[in-house]
């Protein structure tokens, strides 16, 4: 079930600067959810499933997956099994829909949606995805999501062990843990995620998080900072995932370096290049537009040197960790052009 928000050319709808479009498009969807689920038991049952954010997680009934399949006996289900009748009945309640619509729907991400939309029209679209519904979040995610057309593609950001969770980063994750616990507890839990334990338990490195985050937070030298952290990780010779959950929370640090000149010559060598930080964080927490824009920028130079081709594999991995192996290597040039910013464009 999707709804779309139409930009074409000065747009359809009048000011989109007071939030007017989205609640347009919000009202239009929810209008739509209620319908198909009036007509449809079947829909109604399914999103019956899905949660409203007030539950505790461990009261969630797990629902019976004969409703998710497609296959037309199943489709008997919705002729009066009680599971459905039941189902049924509770799903019409309308303040229920809505509660599930707040915590279950997706949007279309921009860059995505740029390339693979219609040719110059920009959509922005609302959508209610059932199975990719049931997808928790977490701050180590390792999958993501590509829409084509009325299409969600949940795809893989990274390599995933046979048994692991599949998650999504529901809210940015390239930021240190106190923002990041802040975005969770929006959403209504506290995320209990390796990475957030890892940054979480042990007293000295919380110490030396917190002091970078007041860095941050403070202005300065970034250059600093990020010599301090990487220093600290040698010495405490840490595994390259817990390496690369750090250089993922302080990832503006290294931003900011990279964005300088100055402070790239000043701090030389000690500062790892961005090529190197951007690949150690997608193998941890998944391939994303800014892993991706760093990998681009920090092969800048290699392209330079006419070594694009031994970069290049690299950067096809993250592009396919952040917009799914089923998009196809044109789509991906055309995406990973949007990605640079014009200032940074390389020659693809
Ligand atoms: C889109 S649903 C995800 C599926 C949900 N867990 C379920 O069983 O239906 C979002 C809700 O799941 C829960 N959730 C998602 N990620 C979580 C996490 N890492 N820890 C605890 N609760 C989480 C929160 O209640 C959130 O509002």
């Amino acid at each position: 079930m999707m709804a779309k928000a139409v930009a074409i050319g000065r747009g359809v709808l009048q000011d989109t600067t007071d939030g007017g479009e989205k609640m347009v498009v919000w009202k239009d969807f929810v209008g739509k959810v209620l319908d198909a689920a009036e007509k449809c038991p079947r829909t109604a049952a399914l999103i019956h499933t899905l949660s409203t954010g007030e539950e505790q997680q461990d009261d969630l009934v797990v629902p019976e997956m004969a409703l998710f399949r497609q296959e037309p006996e199943d489709l008997s289900l919705t002729d009066g099994t009680n599971m459905v009748r039941e189902g049924t009945q509770e799903v019409l309640d309308v303040d229920r829909i809505l509660k599930v619509l707040d915590v279950n729907c997706l949007t279309e991400d921009a860059p995505a949606a740029d390339v693979l939309g219609n040719n110059g029209i920009v959509n922005c679209g609302v959508g209610l995805w059932i199975l990719p519904s049931f997808i928790n979040h977490s701050c180590h995610p390792n999958a993501r999501r590509t829409h084509v057309g009325d299409h969600a593609i949940v795809h893989a950001s990274r390599d995933i062990k046979a048994g692991e969770e599949i998650t999504f980063p529901y809210f940015d994750v390239l930021v240190p843990v106190s923002k990041r616990r802040e975005a969770s507890r929006a959403w209504g839990f506290e995320c209990k995620c390796d990475r957030c334990r890892f940054e979480s338990e042990d007293f000295t490195l919380k110490q030396e998080i917190l002091k970078s985050e007041n860095d941050l937070v403070n202005g300065g030298d970034m250059g600093a900072l990020v010599v301090r952290l990487e220093e600290r990780m040698r010495k405490s010779m840490a595994k390259e995932r817990r390496k690369a959950f750090l250089r993922a929370s302080f990832w503006s640090a290294y931003s900011a370096v990279y964005d300088s000149d100055k402070l790239v010559r000043k701090w030389g060598r000690r500062v790892p290049s961005e090529a190197l930080v951007a690949e150690s964080i997608a193998d941890a927490v998944g391939g994303n537009e800014n892993v991706l824009r760093a990998m681009l920028r920090g092969s800048k130079d290699a392209n330079g040197c006419g070594n694009w081709l031994e970069v290049e594999d690299k950067v096809v991995r993250i592009g396919r960790a952040t917009y799914g192996k089923v998009v196809k290597r044109h789509a991906m040039r055309a995406l990973f052009r949007l990605t640079l910013d014009a200032n940074n464009n390389i020659n693809l």
